[in-house]
Parts: C-alpha cells; structure tokens; sequence
C-alpha cells in the first residue's frame, strides 16, 4: 500500500518505523522509569506554574520564574540556564535532540502504558485510514484516532471530528489490535500506527500532532530539509569558519558580564540552525543599563518572555518537550515534522493587570530588538508598528521620551498633521505609533510597509475576530505580533480562541478543531449533569490548553508592585437619599412601567428604561426631570413605556423646579461628594481628585458643582478630541498644574489613563460591569503615585445602586463575560425574580448589603468579620476552576466584603477626617486599607 505525501501521511508514516514494543515489555527498572519520567513531570510543572497559576514564592507572579531571583548580582539568562530551570534536560536534546528525544519518548510511553494496564478499559491508537475499496494500490487518506472501547470502536480525525464507528466486535479482536493490523471501521479501512496513551488523548496533545502550520512548509518538505543538513550551520562563538562569514560587530552592545545586567537567553541549537543560515557568531543580547537601571523585577522577566516568544524560541521548546512525553515511537523524522508545527509562531500576549509597565516592557522589547540581534549582532526587526486606542497614541510617545529620551529611537505618532505617508517617505522612524481607528483609515498603505513587530495595545478588542480592526490587523503580513491586554482574557474560550490565533496563527488548529478538542469538552466537563468520565476529559482539555498557552501568555497581578506602591484606602459610602428622591423613586416603582414588567407583560427591553430611570434619579432627580420634560416635548422613542414609567412624576417636582439651578441636597450622593471635595480642598491642599462618572449629563452635574464652589477642573470624556487628550492628562498629572478635580468619563475615554496627579477617586456612579469601575480605579493606584491614595465608591442606601454592587460582588454579577468591558447592561437577562429586587425600595435599611452579609454587628463600632479565610472566589473562568489566578484587582466577593472594616455613619469612635465630614449623610461604610505598611 502506498502512502500519499499529504503532511498528516508523513506524520503516519513516522510512526512506522520503529518496532512496536507492547506494552508490558519494557526491561526499564522502577527507578529508569521514573528518571526518564521526569522530564515530562518537570514539563508540566514548569509549565503550570505559568500564566494561569500562582507561584507560591512570589504571589503576584503567575508565570513561571525564568529569572534568577532578585538579589542576584548579575541576571545573565543564557539559554542552558533557562532550559534546566524550565523543563526538561534539553542539553540532551540540544546536543542530539532528535536521537535523544526519540529514545526517551518510547521508553516513558511504555512505561506509561504498563502503569495504566489495569484500569485500561478505553485504548487509543493512532491510524491512517482510507475508504473501503478492492483496489490493489490504495492510498491512505489520512490520519486518525481510533478509540476501542469495550467491544466498540469510534474513528476520530485529527479535528477531533468522528468519521467512523463500528460496534460488537469480538473481545478478541480487540486484544490483539497491533501496529500494523489492518480493520474495517465504518466503511474505511484502517491501519494501526502505534499506540497513544489515554494521557495523550485525554489532554488532546494527539490531536495537535497533525496540525500542520499555514504559515510554514508542509511537514515532508521541512523534515526532509532538517535530515539533509542536520545542524550543520550552528555556530560556536568565534570559530574560525564564523569568523570568516561574520561582518557583523561579534561584540555584545552593552558588556554583559556588568553586575546587574540584563542578559537575554541565548538561542539553543535548534534555533540557530533554524534561524542563523549565514553561521554569524553568536552574540548577548543585552538589555540597555539605562533601561534595566528602573526596571522592577517582574518587567525584567517580561522582557525576557516577550524576547523569547518574538524569536520563537518558547514554542519549540515546548514542541519537543511535548512530542517526547507524547510519541510512543516516533522516528528521528517524526520529531522534525513536530518541532516543525511550532515554527512560524512568533506572538505573546502580554496580559499583566493594569498599571504594571506593559508600556515600558515594550519599549525595552523594541528598543533590543532594534539595535541587536543574537546572530552576528544584527538587530532582528527595523519597523515596529503600535496599534493603540486613541487617547493612549501620545502617552506611548511619553513614554517613549520618558524611558529612552529623544535621541535613543525616533517614534513617529499619526494624527490630524501627521499622516502615515509621511511615515513612508521618512527613512528616519523605525516605529510608527497609531490609533486603530487612524489604522483603519490608513490600511491601503500600511499594508505596504513591512513591520517586523506589531503590537496591540488594549488588544482584548480583537477578541471578535470578524471584526474590522482584527481582519485588518490579520491581513498585515507581520508575524511578530504582541497584544497587550489589563483585562482577563479566558473567561470566554471563544474569545479566548481569537485572541489566541491571532498572536499565533493556526497554534490551535482550526476554531471547528479547537471546538471538538478543547471547547466543548471543556464546557461539557462544568456541567453539573456531566459524568465522571466527561469531567476529567474536560479538566485534561483544560490543562493542555492552559499549557500550551500559557508559553506564550504571561500574566501577573498587582501584587507585584504592591511593594512600591502606597498605601490604598477604600471605602464603600453609602449615602442617604434625599426626601425628594425617596417620593420620585416610590413613585418609580409604583408606575405602570415597573408593575407591567415585574408582570413579564412588556418586551425585555423596557426594564431597561426603567433601571435607567432609577439610576438618574440615584444620582440626581434633576436628571430624571430632564428626560420626562424631553419625553413629553418629544413624539419619538417608546411612547407608551416611558408614558407608563413617567406618568405623575412632575407633580412630585416643585412647580417652579429648574434642572438648572438644581440644589446639592436634592441628591444624597451629591451632598456627600460636595462635602468630599470641601474637606479634601480643606486639608489636603496640595492633592487632586478623580472624578468619576460615565454619563455625560451627570458629568455636567458635578461639573456645574466644580465651578460653583470655584475649583480648578479638567474634563475627559467621549466627546474630547483625541488630540488634545494627552494634553489634558499631562496638565492634571504636572506638579504645578492648579488643576483640583479631573472629571472623567471613564468608559469613554479612561481606559489606560495614568492619572497619578490625582490620589483621591470618586466613583460617582457604579456600572453593572464590575470591570469598569475596577479600571477606573486603576487610574491613580499605580507606579508613580506619591501620595496615598484614597478610593470612594458612593452608593445610594436601599436602591438599585446597592443591588448593582451586590451584583457585582455576587457570583452571579461574576459570571464570565460580566467582567467584559465592552458588554453593556443591555445584555444582561434579569429574571422576573431578579428585576422584583431590583425593583425593591429599602428605605429603612441603614445598608442593605450589610443587611444580606449575616452579620451581627450592629455598625456603631468599627467592625471586620475575621473568622472566615480569605476567600479565592474569584471571575469565572471558563478553563476551570484549576486555572482560576488570583487576580488583585478582581471584584470583591461577599464573603471578602465581610472582612472589611464596616460601621455605621452614627458610629462614635470615628477618626477618619474625611469620613468625619460627610457621616450625617452617610448611612454606613465599608472600608478596606491595602499596603498599610508603606505608608
Ligand atoms: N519601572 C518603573 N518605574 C517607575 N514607573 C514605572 C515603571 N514602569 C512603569 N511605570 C509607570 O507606571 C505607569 C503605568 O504604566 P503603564 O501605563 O505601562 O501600565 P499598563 O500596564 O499599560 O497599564 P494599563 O493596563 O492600565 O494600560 C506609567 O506612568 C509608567 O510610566
Ligand atoms: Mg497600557
């Protein structure tokens, strides 16, 4: 029988030429067994320790370490250094990978199988099949998976898709299935390859084997290209035969050997034959001394990280690693079609929580990449390309400025005066700064230009891949590309897919293979109904998944500049409402509207109007006046809801009543945010505030509030140009600015705003989407922050703002895509049960949310719940509750509420000045100090 030349038949064809061992044959002794075990236990250790697990030494990092530890003199990171530390003994590998990666593999596989004999009931073996035909000369059409389950088998391609089934064969049948037999499943005929471990089929790595990579050469081509001229052109440092071809500087930028330098990992020999054709020398890649000199630690293993992933050098080690914990039998040939699927991936995602120094992370990558290359010294990219939101397009050239000066790199940024055709013309940038829409705008002659790296600020919006931004950002031919994102990015695995495919192309198959392999049997194992069977499937899924691609996403929470920062204090204010909101919002909830839709009688879509009345009213009912004067002037919109909902409203108002010359204690909330800024303007003259609230009209509100108490403000919203947003920024954060309040549209415009001028925020108003608030928050608590930093969070006491919160903090207010700052209120379903508490008014309760934490105090002292451990609830996060990361920033959860300080506004023993001159308004607080130490 003659095999095709397709990539999965050469594959097959690997399998073939070793002799099969069955199982139960090995002559290996315990202790053999198990050295030549570890390496694939030091895999998956290594690896777990990454992105999505926490390091128990340092709890803020979740990748693995790579880095010698902080405190060591000289942070040289060669490439036997990070191998041992990391999995397994490469040098093995690296002085023969192919023989000692094959002879390994077998020996563990074996060994494996020989552990499992008792309970295997299910057996796997790799196939190739081709349809049922008489044919002398048949070709084989493909390889597969064949799953012999009690007296049934099922045929399963490498999308994970199953192509044949066949039950009530003989038990005998099934015992003597071997290497080389031949059945008839399903109408196809088959031939047994070798044998896979039920561990390698339930993580799916089976699977990934047969994937070849769009953007490289078919397998056959690459492995026959590996056995022509194996290693021939790696190079040793300063050979002679090097020294002939090298025209390149052989000397290293910056002296790696400088106590404290920073030395990138060096290309192991796989690598260089790979990638280093020309046989230059081999040089260090040294971080600049200026740069290193204010890096903190976990930016120097950023760094590290990201190098390795744009020169590809974490994939492969992966692949090797991988193929020798999976392959029974493979050939030499095998493990260079394996090595070969990670080639051509070249992309990270750089998912540190916000305010880390993603920003100065990239600068540093670029700026080595630039200037130096491992190979002879010649610099591996010319062009870069930064894709970020608007507002953010000149805080990159800041930071630029800020970490590297003027004279190091010249930036180019795209705005109204600076098109990217000047770009082009200009030899002098090599890194064009652009916003995504300018990129969109600009696409037909960006797409001219070769950029060697690309990265995506904020990239969780390319999370959609049909979006515009993403196909154009795909059609770029760039394969070095870098997202950057705050936001946690699995706990939707379809989005997570995008994001992933995106950086590396093709790393998870297809999405329909990705579905069948990892998705639904991930999702299928959280189902409570799923069965024991299906539950480790899913966690095994889960498990490769994060493996795999965790290599090339790193993520590390606040914690880990926790320590430079100062102290946080935070505090839940909930404030009183005002008489004349307590009559609006019982008339509110007494309307048709409200009655009708606690009923089910209206569409879905009019509890919205009616949430988004009782928010206006929360903060101020000069708002609500507003829309029912607009409502009643206007014939547009849902006549007969909003009619229902604003029926009788005006006669609650005073007949002469003027949005305009609204009054302070017309509104709880807004009486406490005036007796805020008095007393923050009062003792704390040299600090500024934040303030925050995503509605435009509201922000007119405290803006009117600002001027007539005669402070200095700026404003930053939606409808800022982009232009002049930076401007604004630098003028609040400059030390001589007389700017006292920054009002902020955070959602319109706040996203990766360094707003550390200010050390007061005041959170207005609270969003359904516990990511908003979090974000904004994030603005001021972050590197540079002198002074410490005060959080307030206003709440109305007894109304749907207290019920957002505890939605919030609620598991239900935590289910995946609640954490998405993209999606809005309007996609969340509220059941009739829900929109009833919602719908509720709890006038006499001090703090409802107190109210439903059980616990006894009665808030006159202060008060924090300590017999309960501190709670990990954390998001969901659709790869399972083992792939759960602490993250910092992460919204609370009630249990973790409880051990905050809380008391009631009444409370005696209260010190705190500032809470001091607002408690008549406030019914109760929560407050929570993080980082007291540093004050
Ligand atoms: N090593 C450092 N020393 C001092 N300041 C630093 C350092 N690294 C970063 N910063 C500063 O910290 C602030 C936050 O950095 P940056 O904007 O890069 O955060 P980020 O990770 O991109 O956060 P976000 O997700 O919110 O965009 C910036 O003002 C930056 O200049
Ligand atoms: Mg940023």
């Amino acid at each position: 029988m003659r095999r095709s030349a397709a990539p999965s038949q050469f594959q097959g064809n690997s399998f073939k030429k070793p002799k099969f061992v069955p199982p139960g044959r090995s002559a290996l002794s315990l202790n053999e067994e198990t050295t030549k075990r570890n390496p694939d236990i030091k895999l998956f250790q290594g690896i777990a320790n990454n992105a999505f697990l926490q390091s128990q030494n340092d709890p803020g990092i979740c990748s693995s370490n790579l880095l010698p530890t902080e405190g060591s003199t000289r942070e040289i990171n060669h490439g036997d250094k990070y191998s041992s530390k990391y999995c397994l003994e490469a040098s093995a590998v690296t002085l023969d990978p192919l023989l000692a990666v094959h002879s390994a593999s077998k020996e563990v596989t074996e060994s494996k199988e020989q552990e499992e004999k008792p309970d295997s009931l299910v057996k796997y073996f790799s196939v190739v099949w081709c349809k049922a035909s008489k044919k002398k000369h048949k070709k084989w059409e493909g390889d597969a998976i064949l799953v012999v389950k009690g007296m049934s088998f099922t045929l399963k391609d490498l999308e994970g898709k199953d192509i044949g089934r066949g039950i009530g064969y003989k038990f005998r049948e099934f015992e003597k299935i071997e290497e080389g037999q031949t059945l008839m499943i399903g109408g196809k005929e088959i031939e047994i390859m070798g044998v896979i471990s039920s561990d390698d089929f339930n993580s799916g790595r089976c699977f990934q084997l047969g994937r070849g990579s769009p953007a490289t050469p078919s397998f056959s081509q690459a492995a026959r290209k590996c056995f022509s001229k194996p290693f021939k052109s790696v190079c040793k440092l300063n050979s002679k035969e090097n020294r002939q071809n090298d025209f390149q500087s052989c000397k290293p930028r910056h002296d790696p050997y400088t106590p404290n330098s920073l030395v990138m990992p060096r290309p192991d020999k796989n690598h260089q034959w790979m990638f280093n054709k020309n046989c230059f020398s081999l040089v260090d890649v040294v971080i600049d001394p200026h740069l290193v000199h204010h890096l903190r630690p976990h930016q120097k293993e950023g760094i590290i990280f990201l190098y390795e992933c744009v020169m590809g050098m974490r994939l492969r080690e992966y692949c090797l690693l991988n193929s020798q914990s999976y392959c029974l039998s493979l050939s030499s040939v095998g493990i260079a079609v394996i090595s070969h699927r990670m080639n051509g991936r070249y992309g990270a995602i750089l998912a540190d929580e916000m305010g880390l120094g993603k920003t100065l992370q990239c600068i540093s990558l670029i700026w080595t990449l630039q200037c130096q290359g491992p190979y002879g010294g010649k610099p591996v990219i010319k062009k870069t390309l930064i894709v970020t939101p608007g507002s953010l397009v000149n805080n990159w050239r800041k930071e630029f400025k800020k970490w590297l000066g003027n004279e190091r790199i010249k930036i180019f940024t795209v705005d109204q005066d600076h098109k990217v055709e000047e770009f082009i013309k200009s030899t002098f940038y090599p890194v064009l700064i652009i916003s995504y829409e300018m990129f969109l705008r600009s696409l037909d002659q960006i797409k001219n230009i070769k950029f060697d790296l690309l990265i995506c600020d904020e990239g969780h919006r390319l999370k959609n891949s049909t979006i515009k931004t993403t196909t154009a950002l795909i059609s770029l031919s760039c394969e070095k590309r870098v997202i950057l994102t705050g936001t946690p990015i699995q706990n939707d695995l379809q989005e997570f897919f995008a994001l992933i495919d995106f950086v590396n192309p093709g790393i998870l198959g297809s999405l329909s293979s990705y579905r069948k392999i990892y998705e639904e049997p991930i999702i299928m194992s959280r189902e409570p109904s799923s069965s024991e069977e299906e539950k480790k499937l899913g966690e095994r899924r889960a498990a490769e998944l994060t493996c795999l691609t965790g290599l090339f996403i790193l993520r590390r929470t606040q914690e880990v500049i926790n320590k430079y920062l100062p102290p946080k204090i935070e505090t839940v204010v909930f404030c009183r409402p005002g008489a004349l909101q307590i009559e609006l919002y019982q008339k509110l909830l007494n309307s048709q509207a409200v009655r009708f839709c606690l009923q089910g009688l209206l569409e879905n879509s009019a509890h919205l109007l009616c949430i988004g009345a009782l928010k206006k009213l929360c903060n101020h009912p000069c708002l609500l006046f507003s829309s029912v004067k607009d409502k009643e002037c206007s014939s547009t919109g849902d006549e007969n809801g909003e009619r229902n909902l604003y029926q009788g409203l005006l006669n609650v108002f005073p007949a002469d009543y003027n949005p305009l010359l609204f009054t302070e204690n017309e509104s709880g909330k807004l009486q406490v945010l005036s007796k805020l800024l008095a007393v923050i303007h009062e003792l704390r003259p040299t600090e500024k505030v934040v303030l925050v609230s995503n509605y435009t009209q509201t922000l007119n509100i405290l803006q009117e509030v600002c001027q007539r108490h005669g402070y200095a403000y700026v404003r930053l919203d939606g409808q800022t140009p982009i232009s002049q947003r930076q401007h604004i920024v630098d003028g609040f954060n400059s030390k001589y600015s007389s700017d006292f309040v920054f009002l902020l549209s955070s959602k319109a415009g706040g996203i990766g705003l360094n707003l550390i001028g200010g050390s007061h925020l005041i959170l207005y108003d609270i969003d359904w989407n516990p990511a908003t608030d979090i974000q904004a928050m994030s603005r001021v608590w972050r590197d540079g922050q002198k002074y410490p930093v005060h959080i307030y969070r206003l709440l109305t006491t007894g109304t749907i703002e207290e019920k957002i919160y505890q939605r919030q903090i609620s598991k239900q207010g935590l289910s995946g895509t609640v954490v998405d700052l993209t999606k809005a209120s309007e996609h969340i379903q509220f059941s009739v049960e829900e929109l009833k508490n919602l719908f509720t008014f709890h006038e006499s309760s001090h703090c409802v949310t107190h109210d439903l934490l059980d616990c006894e105090c009665t808030g006159e002292i202060d008060h924090a719940d300590d017999s309960l451990e501190k709670s990990a609830i954390s998001r969901h996060c659709q790869l399972g509750p083992h792939h759960q990361k602490s993250d910092s920033l992460k919204p609370l959860s009630m249990s973790q509420l409880k051990q905050w300080k809380h008391f009631s506004g009444d409370n005696l023993n209260l010190t705190d000045p500032f809470l001091k001159r607002i408690r008549d308004n406030v019914s109760f607080f929560f407050q929570n100090i993080t980082n007291p130490s540093t004050a």
